[in-house]
């Protein structure tokens, strides 16, 4: 899924831009602390931005991108806060940037450039001295043949930008501009202008944390520190530390999942003992409502790494399912399923505000694709269940292209009938059922006025979900 190639090498006026070595970035025996880190942000930021490269597998902590698995993992942490507050407000910065220039950098400066995101991520939205985001920008241009020429102008502009950040910020509220123009367009296409803003908007916050719990949610809501949502789930704002140290994890009493994300596996009807399939099923936590549910799951996935994933949190979880590796248009198993549940593969883009690369990582293309696979995956699924047995399809776009258009193509299909998804399925949520029985999020649901005007408690994943049955 991800792809791992480091950011490209850009030339300047220095060097020519196929050298090999137009890229390197002499690397002091002694580094200043905190300047690794500040490299490695630039440098992920350009592989991102460049290479349409997803965070995630650049951040993996096993086959992560050298030189962020070459820092200690405090520095990890920040290039991680350095690199969400960079894409989440990236117009806001790039402009902010550009106002204050005198005359535009040049189209080649393209290693700069990023470096100044990064540096003008720090200086408007992290936590840290602004002197430390300047000088520590300095030396990294300075470090970079291809930058070293413009280690001046780095240290007169954040300067400049670090004295009248209040303004700048008050200036430059557009959400819009902090995702490509197709993506934008995209989403006021698809919910119209205000809801559009409020989506957008919502990206730009962190998402709090959600937990689906094995017992009572609203013991869990106290022991964890949060509170518990109308669905059953418990939502905490942040954790300090690592979830690993939560009480209930050792013991498997849950597992973190977007509110959002837990809805589909709860449209399955009552399936305590049948048999059912979970047909994408890694990294499990759908495979976890469905076994927690009592039913006898299988799970599938074309991924054996991420089934390895998924073995290993229900283990952790003591679920016990049967795992299948395959493509799941390969796959004919010898007795049909009383349900199946198929969660996408999908473009994520409901997932923007924990992954905020995915507008700048994806394209309409991969939309239409994906779209066209579900599709696929989708009357494949229908021939899996027994006559009567329920097929729920979800997935965590926010684009109708990949659910509302995939559900409606899906009624032609002669082996299928629409089991609209009724109040009783969504407790509290039932603002979320569209006219058409399907069920639609967005992160601009459960909106910030139920939650104390506090966005970073508010909201939840873009998500889809359709239920069918197959005709008897
Ligand atoms: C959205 S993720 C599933 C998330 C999972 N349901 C959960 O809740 O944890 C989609 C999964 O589909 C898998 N996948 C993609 N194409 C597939 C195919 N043709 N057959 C089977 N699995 C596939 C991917 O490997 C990925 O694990």
């Amino acid at each position: 899924m991800n792809d791992k190639k480091p950011a490209p090498g850009r030339g300047n006026n220095n060097r020519p831009a196929n050298k090999k070595t137009s890229s390197k970035v002499a690397q002091p025996a002694a580094m200043r602390p905190g300047l690794a880190a500040r490299l490695c942000a630039a440098r992920l930021l350009g592989a991102v931005i460049e290479k349409k490269t997803s965070l995630d597998g650049l951040t993996d902590s096993s086959h992560g991108h050298p030189q962020y698995l070459a820092l200690e993992m405090r520095d990890r942490a920040l290039v991680r806060a350095i690199l969400g507050a960079a894409l989440r407000n990236r117009g806001t910065i790039e402009r902010a940037i550009n106002k204050r220039l005198e005359r535009p950098l040049p189209d080649n400066a393209v290693a700069l450039k990023h470096l100044l995101h990064v540096a003008v991520a720090q200086i408007f939205y992290l936590n840290l001295p602004d002197h430390s985001a300047v000088d520590l920008a300095v030396e990294a241009a300075n470090a970079d043949p291809r930058n070293r020429k413009f280690a001046g102008l780095t240290n007169a502009l954040l300067r400049r930008l670090s004295r009248n950040k209040e303004r700048a910020l008050a200036h430059t509220l557009q959400p819009e501009t902090n995702v490509p123009e197709w993506f934008a367009k995209s989403i006021e296409q698809a919910y119209g202008a205000e809801k559009a803003r409020q989506i957008l908007t919502m990206h730009g916050f962190e998402p709090p944390i959600d937990f689906t719990v094995k017992g009572n949610p609203q013991e869990w809501a106290e022991r964890l520190g949060g509170m518990a949502l109308p669905n059953g789930s418990v939502r905490v704002k942040t954790i300090e530390g690592s979830l690993t140290d939560l009480p209930g994890f050792a013991e498997g009493e849950w597992w973190v999942q977007d509110v959002a994300a837990s809805l589909p596996a709860r449209l399955m009807g009552n399936i305590k003992g049948k048999r059912v399939a979970d047909l994408c099923a890694a990294p499990g936590g759908k495979t976890a409502q469905l076994a927690l549910q009592g039913a006898d799951v299988t799970a599938l996935d074309l991924s054996e790494n991420r089934l390895k994933r998924l073995n290993a949190n229900l283990e952790r979880l003591g679920f016990n399912v049967k795992t299948v590796a395959t493509n799941l248009l390969d796959f004919r198993p010898d007795e049909l399923f009383d349900a199946v549940l198929l969660d996408a593969p999908c473009s994520s883009t409901g997932t923007v505000r924990r992954h905020p690369d995915v507008p700048w990582t994806k394209s309409p293309q991969d939309i239409e694709k994906l779209a066209a696979l579900q599709a696929k995956l989708l009357d494949h699924a229908a021939t899996l269940v027994k006559p009567g047995g329920i097929i729920v399809f979800s997935n965590c776009s926010l684009h109708p292209a990949e659910g509302e258009e995939v559900a409606r193509k899906a009624l032609q299909n002669p082996l299928l009938e629409a089991c609209p998804i009724t109040q009783a399925d969504c407790p509290g949520l039932d603002d979320l059922i569209t006219e058409e029985g399907f069920l639609r999020s967005t992160p601009a649901d459960y909106p910030a006025e139920k939650f104390g005007h506090d966005p970073e408690l508010a909201g939840m994943d873009g998500f889809f979900a359709a239920r069918f049955k197959r005709k008897a």
